[in-house]
This record gives C-alpha cells, sequence and structure tokens, in this order.
C-alpha cells in the first residue's frame, strides 16, 4: 500500500470465501425481489435505525437505489420473518469475514505509516460498524440521475464487494486526475478519514445502467477516535 493511491485500494488475496460472498449477495437479491410492501415493514424509522429505505439522498438529489443496512456486532435487525430472503446466519458469517479483513488491513496500514502494526488495535471496538446492502434498479433515465451521488464515505474504511454491473468511479491518483472504475468482483477499499492526510478519504459515485439492476455491499467501519492514534490530529 502506498500513499499516493491517495485512499483508494483494490484488496486481492484477501482470504474472503467465494461462498461467502455469493451467499450474501444472492440474500441480497432475494430480499430487493419481494414486493414492497413487504420491504417496508422493516422501514427505517426513528425507532429503528438499520433496516429498509429507499429515500437516501445524496447532496439533496434522490439517489436511484435503496438499501439494508444491518449491524456488524449484533444483526438481529433481520426479523424472523424475513427467513428465508435474509437469513440472520448468512449476515453474521459475512460479517466476521469482513471484520477479519479490516483488522488485516488496519495492520497494514498501521506498517504502511510507519508505524506498529497494532497501533489501531483497540480504536476499532466500536458497536456502530454496519454492513449494507445496495440494489440499484434499471434506470430508464441514465443521464438524468445517479444511483449515488458524489460523496465521501464518513467513516474510517469501507471495504467494498460489488457484482461485475459496474458504474462505481472512483476519484483516485491510481486513475490519473479522473474518476475511474474499479473492477468488480475484486474487494475495493475506500478510506480513510483520518490519517494525518497520509490516506485521504476519497470521493466516489456510482452511475445508473439503463438495462441492468446492480447490487453492492459496503461495509462501513467507523473509528471515533482513530485520530487519537496519530496525535491527536484528526480532521
Ligand atoms: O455501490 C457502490 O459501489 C458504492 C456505494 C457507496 O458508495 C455507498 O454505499 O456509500
Ligand atoms: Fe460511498
Amino acid at each position: 500500500m502506498h500513499a499516493e493511491t491517495g485512499g483508494f485500494f483494490q484488496v486481492i488475496n484477501h482470504g474472503v470465501p467465494l461462498e461467502k460472498r455469493e451467499k450474501i449477495f444472492n440474500a441480497s437479491r432475494k430480499f430487493f425481489a419481494q414486493p414492497k410492501e413487504e420491504k417496508i415493514k422493516i422501514r427505517r424509522d426513528e425507532k429503528r435505525v438499520l433496516g429498509y429505505y429507499d429515500t437516501e439522498h445524496t447532496k439533496n438529489v434522490r439517489d436511484w437505489k435503496e438499501v439494508f443496512d444491518f449491524a456488524v456486532q449484533n444483526p438481529t435487525i433481520v426479523p424472523a420473518s424475513y427467513e428465508p430472503e435474509i437469513r440472520k446466519e448468512v449476515c453474521e458469517e459475512y460479517a466476521k469475514e469482513m471484520e477479519k479483513l479490516g483488522f488485516k488491513l488496519l495492520e497494514l496500514i498501521a506498517l504502511s505509516l510507519g508505524l506498529k502494526a497494532d497501533r489501531f488495535h483497540g480504536f476499532f471496538e466500536d458497536q456502530t460498524t454496519f454492513i449494507r446492502l445496495n440494489h440499484y434498479p434499471p434506470c430508464p433515465v441514465p443521464q438524468l440521475a445517479l444511483g449515488v451521488g458524489r460523496h465521501k464515505d464518513a467513516v474510517a474504511l469501507t471495504i467494498l464487494a460489488q457484482d461485475d454491473v459496474g458504474g462505481l468511479e472512483v476519484k483516485s491518483n491510481l486513475m490519473g486526475s479522473g474518476l475511474g472504475s474499479p473492477q468488480p468482483q475484486i474487494l475495493t477499499l475506500l478510506m480513510l478519514v483520518w490519517s494525518n492526510d497520509a490516506y485521504e478519504s476519497v470521493e466516489h459515485r456510482v452511475k445508473v445502467n439503463p438495462e441492468k439492476e446492480r447490487f453492492s455491499v459496503p461495509y462501513f467501519e467507523p473509528a471515533h477516535y482513530l485520530g487519537e492514534a496519530f496525535g491527536g490530529n484528526s480532521k
């Protein structure tokens, strides 16, 4: 890993079994294929901060997608009635793999910054890590909409799995000065809000597709106190 990449990496040899990825993508397909009346039974509201919603906005523009969020620590949001669409074990298994990988990546990031491998241990014991199932339906007016408008993720680390439809564009030095599209089927790492500027949170957006629906599964790892690991200089 190198600082010049600006906080965006493609992670190969990540050790996440393909089967576990397939299971979470299949669960996502089944869940979103249900009628809206079913999905909104677990809609996000004031009381339920995780769950289903289809009204996400980026910079006041409605995104062309629907999502389902669940917590990594305890994905109890998946109610029994949602089996077999989204089984709790499938969520748990995938979450475990992401936690393991996130931990490994943080060690590598620490080493690459000249810090001890375990420097970030202890900054990620938070309960707020979550996984999002994204579904982008085909869009008949692709020139007028975006799946997600350009933004930076407000977390320390995002590990993204996507299907092979494509549409994600990342602004990164790796891609030249413009926007580039990471290869689907390879886990993509978008990071890092805090690291004394060595790795910067990268801007990205998702284009819609006129014919094909698209699925992606980001794992979001916040780290509220990570700034302290660098001497309190967070931003
Ligand atoms: O679907 C994608 O590839 C990226 C989604 C994204 O940027 C997000 O959920 O924050
Ligand atoms: Fe994002």
